[in-house]
């Protein structure tokens, strides 16, 4: 029988980027890092206002690159911050399209990969996708507990790309994910350290608004009575405040930048103060990956350091002098994202696997404390 063939493009918007890949069926034709620099980003209000400019600068770059938008079968997106929902294909529908725009667990660039995706399908008559979003939850009941009785911790990270290195990984280990005890470190924009328990991540920071290793723009954990000090100084408004948390908060705080290398060049300049931040940010990875270990009792198969700070290499040393007596440390650079979204569209389109319906599980009523 003739293979099926599916052209797809997919959409993976980022805090710093927006990532486009054009994929026949899982072979990629064209792969672009559109890069946003922060003062561009900094004058749209929200999230959600950069949705014209992501948009024009997607069909500008396709444009740019003679694809011709009529061929495509199918549009996939990064989700964003929906309700938490398993893992999966999920068809981009009217209430995802909803929680997307009011961004229902929070705001995050991610929010405007379904959206990107459903407008520019609308327009082609071709269906839209979305593939393991942000919100992907897995914690065991143990992890929710977060020491304060009106706040439960949340599962908020780079799900498409943790499970996506996790399989491939695995793959080169000759072993399948569920087999696997792993911990990810995915560095991008923001930072999460996921436990991967046999296939499930069952612990991981919420990367998003206030957890874990500061990241080259978000605080992670601050210290919470001064935060507290911070929030009632009658200085600043809950925006404000959110914006230094998410946006303004790790090496764009210290150093004005969130770019690592520009940091790494400022370094070289003999920058001791960039020196010093940025071995903060690896020494809090390195401590995060620790904690993580204890999750698996030290039963670690290997840890994974992933995503664009993972190029860094002076960066990449500092975590592995400190961890790599857990276990072995493998390194892949970048992210998988977008392949992994072609995939997930393909193994829907090939019939290999149900799309989900939006919402779904156990979360599909869920409400958020916010
Ligand atoms: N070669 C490199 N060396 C060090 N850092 C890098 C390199 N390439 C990218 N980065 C850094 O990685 C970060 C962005 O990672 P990325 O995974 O692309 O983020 P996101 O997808 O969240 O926008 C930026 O701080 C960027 O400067
Ligand atoms: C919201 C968790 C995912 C995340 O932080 O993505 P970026 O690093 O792309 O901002």
């Amino acid at each position: 029988m003739q293979e099926q063939k599916f052209r797809i493009l997919a959409i993976n918007p980022g805090s710093t980027s927006t990532k486009i890949g054009v994929f026949d069926n899982e072979r990629p034709i064209l792969e672009k890092t559109l890069r946003h620099d922060l003062e561009t980003l900094q004058q749209y209000q929200s999230v959600a206002d950069q949705y014209a400019f992501r948009k024009q600068t997607i069909l500008d770059a396709l444009d740019e690159e003679g694809i011709n938008l009529s061929k495509l079968s199918a549009v996939c997106g990064r989700g964003g911050l929906l309700r938490p929902i398993e893992g999966g294909t999920y068809r981009v529908n009217k209430q995802m399209l909803e929680d997307l725009r009011k961004g229902y667990s929070g705001v995050h660039a991610s929010n405007l990969g379904g959206i990107l995706a459903y407008e520019i399908a609308s327009a082609l008559n071709i269906p839209a996708f979305i593939v393991d979003p942000v919100v992907v939850d897995e914690l065991e009941p143990i992890a929710r507990i977060s020491g304060f009785a009106l706040i439960e911790r949340r599962s908020i990270f780079h799900a498409l790309n943790q499970k996506a290195v996790a399989r491939r990984v695995a793959k080169q280990l000759g072993k399948r994910y569920e087999e696997l005890n792993l911990i990810v470190a995915h560095m991008g924009g923001g930072i999460t350290v996921g436990v991967h328990k046999k296939g499930r991540v069952v612990d991981v920071n919420n990367g998003l608004d206030g957890e874990g290793p500061f990241s080259p723009e978000r605080a992670g954990t601050v210290p919470a009575g001064d935060l507290v000090s911070l929030c009632f100084s009658g200085e600043y408004d809950r925006d404000e405040i959110m914006n230094m948390l998410v946006g303004k908060g790790g090496l764009v705080s210290y150093l004005g930048t969130n770019d690592a290398v520009k940091v790494e060049k400022m370094i070289e300049a003999g920058d001791e103060k960039a020196k010093l931040v940025y071995r903060a940010m690896a020494y809090q990875v390195a401590k995060e990956i620790g904690a993580a270990s204890a999750v698996l009792a030290g039963n670690v198969d290997a840890i994974i350091l992933t995503g664009g700070l993972a190029y860094g290499k002076q960066f990449v040393k500092e975590i592995i002098d400190r961890v790599d007596w857990i276990a072995d440390v493998i390194v892949h650079p970048g992210e998988n994202e977008l392949q992994a979204l072609a995939e997930g569209a393909l193994r829907v389109l090939l019939g290999e696997e149900k799309e989900k319906v939006y919402p779904s599980g156990k979360f599909a009523t869920a409400t958020v404390l916010r």
